[in-house]
């Protein structure tokens, strides 16, 4: 948890023209903890940002209101100008920055990838094998002693993980980014540089600077434009490939790859979208989505389990349940593992703030008035950590808060737990109403098989000393400041059949 400091602790000061500027660059570092303070001291649990040139910025952390945006009112708020201007350039119309009929064409369209036989595909062979012939040997050898160093940024191990893993569902392309060597690579290196360059554009304290920035191609927006070069002209070379693979396979062996294949782009293109460009912005938009979210959610549930080993030995005793096989149904089932992400990822959502634009003038349930074109956010972060919502006990890693004992015939062997659905409006972690996360039941999925064949082996140790926590930023994910330095340890308390 983060006590608050004087120093972000009162609603920001708003000048003429200015708005808030000074406040906005002062807490630039450390956006997501000020707005979610001030939130926390608001009676109504929403607030407005004053930006320059008159600009103003809805935040709230309502419950009501988050359903009023995201469902009630869902044509009222869409993605928005703002937002389309800073992220376009990297992400062009892909699924992410796009509104109306190219959002839900992309929306109906991939929603195939997620139906269960694809999920099952995607659990027994893509998470199966980079966990097996990758992530368990990097752990096992550091754990042995015979690799060095001895401790590992469990934050870059997760991020490379889930980098190859959304570069295979998306593309059908394998980066290799996570190997013993931890090699750089650039096009992993890319979309980073492009994601944090983009997020920086759409928080910026005075838009005019990136946009002049863009128009002279200096500083951070000639980094930008470098970054998106690299990433576009990847993703267009493996876009031409698979075309042509296609257009080689024979009309029968084309529909059965359809059926078979677990990559996207294989699915757009059999659908008979051509277009290189919107077939790369659907792409990009994917691994973005897929990328730094489930990497994010475990690399806080690490460190929250190496502070809580009450809730890993819950964890291990259901591990010890299963077998070791990426069996979708035995994954599907870990409920106790679930509670315990949700509960993580209620502390640290991965996604921390997200943002809609109105489209016309509102009034939002507690009476904010919103003018056509106002940037409305819900903070998930600050949702998470509210009293109100959570009661008093809020800062407490309790999975318990989401489950209750199944009553029948399983008491006789010992507690079964019964995972309690919350409200989707208190707790936007996946957002919710029609444009929900996609990628939600394939994120459990890898998530838990992860957890499982991680700590079936090993235990996951910080480095850090008793009492020190690591430094929460944020870009469009949540990270861990300077990364996750652990080292593993072999675990003795479980016997692997
Ligand atoms: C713990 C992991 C994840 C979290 C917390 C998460 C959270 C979110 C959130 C908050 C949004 C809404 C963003 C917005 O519209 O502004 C979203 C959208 C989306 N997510 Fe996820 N996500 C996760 C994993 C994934 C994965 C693994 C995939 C894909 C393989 C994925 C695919 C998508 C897609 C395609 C959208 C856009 C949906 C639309 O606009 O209709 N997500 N996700």
């Amino acid at each position: 948890t983060h006590p608050p400091s004087a120093s972000y602790s009162v609603i920001p000061k708003a000048y003429p023209l200015f708005g808030s500027i000074f406040s906005i660059a002062a807490n630039k570092h450390r956006r997501v903890l000020w707005i979610a303070d001030i939130l926390h001291r608001s009676p109504s649990s929403t607030f407005t940002l004053h930006r320059s040139l008159g600009s103003r910025q809805v935040f709230t952390a309502n419950p009501a209101v988050v359903q009023h945006i995201l469902k009630t009112q869902f044509p009222i708020y869409h993605k928005g100008y703002t937002l389309h201007r800073a992220l376009g350039d990297f992400l062009g119309n892909g699924i992410f920055n796009a509104d109306g009929d190219t959002w839900k064409f992309q929306r109906q369209l991939s929603s195939h990838q997620f139906n269960t036989r694809s999920l099952r595909k995607f659990v027994e062979t893509v998470v199966d094998t980079e966990l097996s012939d990758r992530l368990v040997p990097i752990l096992s050898s550091t754990a042995a002693g015979d690799s060095s160093p001895a401790v590992l940024d469990f934050q870059d191990i997760l991020q490379r993980f889930t980098f190859d893993n959304i570069c295979r569902i998306a593309f059908g392309f394998d980066p290799a980014y996570l190997l013993p060597s931890l090699p750089e690579t650039k096009f992993a290196r890319a979309f980073e540089e492009g994601t944090k360059l983009s997020s920086e554009r759409f928080n910026a304290a005075i838009p005019l600077v990136w946009k002049i920035k863009k128009l002279f191609n200096i500083g951070s927006e000639k980094q930008l434009r470098m970054a998106i070069s690299e990433v576009r002209g990847l993703a267009k070379r493996i876009v031409r490939e698979k075309k042509q693979e296609l257009r080689e396979k024979k009309q029968e062996l084309r529909e059965k790859a359809s059926l078979d294949s677990v990559d996207l782009l294989s699915r757009f293109l059999n659908s008979g979208i051509s277009d290189e460009d919107f077939v790369t912005d659907i792409v990009i938009s994917f691994i973005l989505a897929g990328r730094d979210t489930t990497s994010a959610a475990l690399t806080w549930f690490f460190w929250l389990l190496s502070k809580h080993p009450n809730v890993e030995k819950e964890i291990v005793k259901e591990i010890k349940e299963k077998s070791d096989g990426p069996v979708y149904d035995e994954v599907k089932d870990m409920v106790y593992t679930h509670a315990a992400l949700c509960e993580s990822m209620r502390l640290y959502p991965p996604v921390p703030v997200d943002t809609k634009e109105a489209a016309t003038d509102d009034v939002l349930p507690d009476g904010t008035f919103v003018k056509k074109g106002t940037r409305v956010a819900y903070h998930v972060y600050a949702m998470g950590r509210s009293e109100k919502l959570w009661g008093s006990d809020w800062a407490k890693f309790r999975p318990e808060r989401w489950l209750k004992v199944a009553e029948g015939p399983d008491d006789v062997e010992g507690t079964k737990w019964k995972f309690v659905q919350m409200d989707p409006f208190m707790y936007p972690v996946f957002q919710a109403g029609p444009r929900v996360c996609l990628g939600k039941e394939m994120a459990f999925l890898q998530m838990k098989r992860i957890v499982g064949g991680v700590l079936r082996r090993f235990k996951v140790v910080p480095v850090a000393a008793e009492g020190e926590e690591p430094v929460y930023i944020a870009h469009l994910t949540s990270l861990m400041k300077n990364g996750f330095p652990v080292r593993i340890e072999k675990r003795r308390d479980i016997t692997i059949n």
